[in-house]
């Protein structure tokens, strides 16, 4: 069987107002700058996985979408403005109707390789059933995937993996740590530091040592 192709929605916040548990994390890097730069290395990876058809970035930051379009990505407006779940199913809807996930924009020690090998899992799991991959705590989400026919449904927020199981997800359970390392504060930071960032990660991290 053919390996699938997958949309991938990756939604993204105003940088002003994006990451702010991670302000001030990298000392005399401007913010903005940290969380573009996370943004692009999620999106660059989530591009050089062979499993990805089209990534569609959901956002509303002239910034984040240039940066997005010259990653390859598509760009959605971020409506209707009503959060992050709302910007899931504004991309998911524009997907097409094919093999959907969405990934949080937060992840720039992720390796294409440990996306592509949680993409295969959901394709070779039960039919019809949404998978998540929980974030390195174990109470966040990564990634949400739902196969053709199956709305995403997206629960992300706090406790998001609880409440993904508990609206019927299965959760994935592969040695995936770059996919699974979220930064949300100085030390996630630190952690990925350690797995190995992205290169626009990795050029502000370079100069200036996470706390
Ligand atoms: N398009 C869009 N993306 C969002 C929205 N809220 C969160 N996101 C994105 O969702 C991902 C996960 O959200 P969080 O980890 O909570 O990120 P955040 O809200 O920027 O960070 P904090 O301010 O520290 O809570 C990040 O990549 C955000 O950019 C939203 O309202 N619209
Ligand atoms: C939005 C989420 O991410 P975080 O915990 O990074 O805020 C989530 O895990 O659902």
């Amino acid at each position: 069987m053919s390996q699938p192709t997958w949309t991938v929605v990756v939604p993204v916040k105003r940088l002003a107002a994006a990451k702010s548990r991670l302000r001030g994390a990298l000392a005399r890097v401007p913010h903005e700058e940290l969380a573009l730069a996370l943004a692009t290395d999620t999106v660059a990876a989530v591009r050089a996985c062979p499993a990805v058809a089209e990534i569609l970035v959901v956002t509303d930051d002239a910034r984040v979408a240039a940066a997005a379009r010259d990653a390859g990505a598509r760009v959605l407006p971020d409506r209707p403005g009503a959060g992050l779940n709302a910007a899931f199913r504004h991309g998911a809807a524009a997907a097409g109707g094919g093999w959907v996930a969405g990934l949080t924009a937060d992840l720039p020690a992720l390796r294409p390789a440990e996306l592509a090998a949680a993409l295969r899992a959901v394709c070779a799991g039960p039919p019809g059933v949404r998978r998540f991959v929980a974030d390195a705590p174990g109470d966040g989400t990564v990634l949400l995937a739902a196969p053709p026919g199956t709305p995403l449904d997206p629960r992300f927020g706090v406790g998001s993996a609880g409440a993904h199981a508990a609206s019927g997800a299965l959760p994935l359970v592969g040695n995936w740590p770059s996919l699974r390392r979220d930064v949300d504060t100085a030390a996630d930071l630190a952690a990925a530091v350690r797995l190995g960032l992205g290169p626009r990660t990795a050029a502000l991290a370079a100069a200036r040592c996470p706390a």
